[in-house]
């Protein structure tokens, strides 16, 4: 029966034209796959924007799923394993994504905006299972129904047709009804068991389960800050997490900490804006072994256009390139902002890391945040839009980016500086989405594993791993293919900053999909872990040691 079930599940959610798009399972991995019809209202997927510009001569050809919707509300399955997987990794890796860019009527424009998809490969003594299933969130089931609601995503806001619907926009706004919960970020272990899935906006943060993939439910902070947008990349520790709540009526930024094993945020400190009158955006923050570290970018979500359903270039945000950016550095025992320093213009979407440098009395003398930096230049949002992802593989569309390494004094003075922390030639002149041991977070590191250019190209598309020390880089590449972030997972033992290996999810460019592991030492690839069909593009993923490991 098992053999069968795949091609029915797409049949029954998708119509004609998009299931002849999907590459087909092998036999034999059907063989294995098991299929769990879940209760929620089938996706019907539209012709994509792909097929259509393939049929017109575009760029885009028709195999490669990494900017495609996927319809798969559950799958589960063992995977075929070519190579050989190392026998000390177990435990499971979970990745997060807007997977989902069409349902019913609807279709994003923007890579940001899809509803989130959940996928899991866990290893055991060599072998691995998979899965893949959606996120249930309100945003994700309202537009399922026969009379689907868009909240307001990344770039997508509902249209008001009259001035009623207006009027309903501003109170659904205001009191966030109409603000996604569309938790297609992150996905990450608090420390307690439970796993939590968010994006930018406070009422996104949902538990789900980290074997079946279930939504769990919303996770309810029990504090009364109130905050509506947050960081997607809040900081775990094993005692708690950290994250950055941006406060837009007063405008600042709270720096909070959340115990491990509880549900509240409380304030450790609050760092006023320098740029301007609202704070900037802010995707991910860093942290050092004492210290929060808090960017300000010269771009800010504008309520203006929001409130008018307007947006602009740059959709909820607005830019003024005249601005000025700024670091600033709190002391986490004290909450006090201990360094703000104006900072040359700039554009990080990603944190990498962050450390203190101390002088020869061992006191803290600098900070050093690393990031993926764009030359100061937000033009990386347009770059993914949908439409140039799909059509244009192949031109050289993708904006230069580096690794941007801020020196910020904790003397008082007033600028900081930012420089590349190695040459961009070294990494095609683009990276992004990187990962570190995480052993390593907040502390002097030598490695980090990020996705690369190879050009030319109009997304990221080589593994590279980087050596901030020797000012190298390696890379893993695959013509065609779309790797999503690495992510690093130690050897049981290891004293070396490297020993481990680095797990990749790819979208290959004959249709297919599989995970690479890659020796993180030598940079070679020791196995590959193959879906059965190809997946979509996904962002971060994050770690759950077996328990007996
Ligand atoms: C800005 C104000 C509000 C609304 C904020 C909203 C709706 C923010 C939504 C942000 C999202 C979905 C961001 C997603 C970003 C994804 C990224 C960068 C992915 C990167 C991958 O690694 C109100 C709540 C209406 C309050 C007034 C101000
Ligand atoms: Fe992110």
């Amino acid at each position: 029966m098992a053999a069968s079930a795949l091609p029915i599940l797409c049949t029954a959610i998708a119509p004609k034209s998009f299931v002849s798009s999907l590459p087909r399972p092998t036999p034999i991995n059907l063989l294995r796959s098991k299929i769990v019809c879940s209760s929620v209202r089938s996706v019907k997927a539209t012709p994509t924007e792909v097929e259509e510009e393939a049929a017109a001569g575009g760029g885009g050809g028709t195999k490669l799923s990494a900017w495609t919707s996927v319809p798969q509300q559950r799958w589960e399955g063992d995977m075929v394993v070519d190579g050989q997987l190392p026998l000390w990794l177990n435990g499971t890796y979970l990745r997060n994504g807007a997977g989902l860019w069409e349902a019913d009527d609807l279709a994003f424009d923007h890579l940001f905006d899809g509803y989130a998809t959940l996928i899991r490969v866990s290893f055991q003594q060599g072998r691995a299972t998979g899965a893949h299933r959606q996120i249930e969130s309100d945003a994700y089931m309202a537009a399922n129904k026969d009379d689907p609601i868009v909240m307001q995503e990344f770039s997508q806001c509902p249209k008001p047709a009259n001035l009623l619907d207006r009027v309903r926009n501003v109170v659904g706004l205001l009191s966030g009804a109409s603000v996604t919960d569309n938790p297609n970020v992150n996905v990450v272990p608090l420390g307690d068991g439970r796993v939590m899935c968010l994006t930018e906006t406070t009422k996104s943060s949902t538990l789900i389960d980290p074997d079946t993939l279930d939504t769990v439910g919303k996770f309810k902070y029990t504090d009364k800050l109130g905050a509506m947008i947050q960081s997607a990349h809040l900081i775990c520790t094993d005692s708690e997490f950290l994250t950055l709540l941006p406060d837009l009526l007063r405008p600042g930024y709270l720096v909070v900490r959340m115990e491990t094993g509880t549900n509240e945020m409380k304030v450790i400190g609050r760092v006023d804006c320098r740029g301007g009158p609202k704070p900037g955006w802010m995707h991910s923050f860093a942290i050092t072994e004492n210290h929060v570290v808090v960017p300000e970018m010269p771009i800010w979500y504008s309520l203006t256009r929001l409130l008018r359903s307007e947006l602009g270039q740059f959709y909820t945000f607005d830019c003024l390139p005249t601005s000025r950016s700024y670091m600033h550095v709190m002391c986490k025992s004290t909450g006090k902002t201990v360094a703000s320093v104006m900072v040359p213009p700039f554009m990080a979407i990603h944190f990498i890391n962050a450390y203190e440098e101390v002088d020869k009395h061992g006191e803290a003398a600098e900070i050093i945040a690393d990031c993926c930096e764009q030359y100061g230049d937000p033009a990386i949002i347009k770059t993914l839009v949908l439409r140039q992802l799909r059509s244009f593989r192949g031109m050289d569309l993708l904006p230069n980016s580096r690794v941007g390494r801020f020196r910020i004094p904790l003397d008082g003075s007033t600028f900081g500086e930012l420089q590349s922390a190695l040459d961009p030639e070294e990494h095609g002149r683009g990276i992004e989405m990187c990962n570190i041991n995480r052993a390593c977070i907040g502390k002097k590191y030598r490695y980090a594993y990020g996705c690369g250019a190879r050009r030319p190209c109009n997304y990221f598309n080589t593994l590279t791993k980087m050596d901030m020390v020797l000012q190298k880089a390696m890379s893993w590449y695959e013509e065609g293919a779309v790797p999503s972030e690495p992510f690093f997972v130690a050897r049981p033992g290891a004293s070396n900053e490297d020993d481990g290996v680095v797990m990749s999810i790819v979208s290959a460019e004959d249709g297919g999909g599989y995970m690479v592991v890659l020796d993180a030492t030598t940079f070679k690839e020791i196995a590959r872990v193959k879906f059965p069909y190809g997946l979509p593009y996904g962002f971060h993923g994050c770690w759950i040691p077996a328990k007996n490991s």
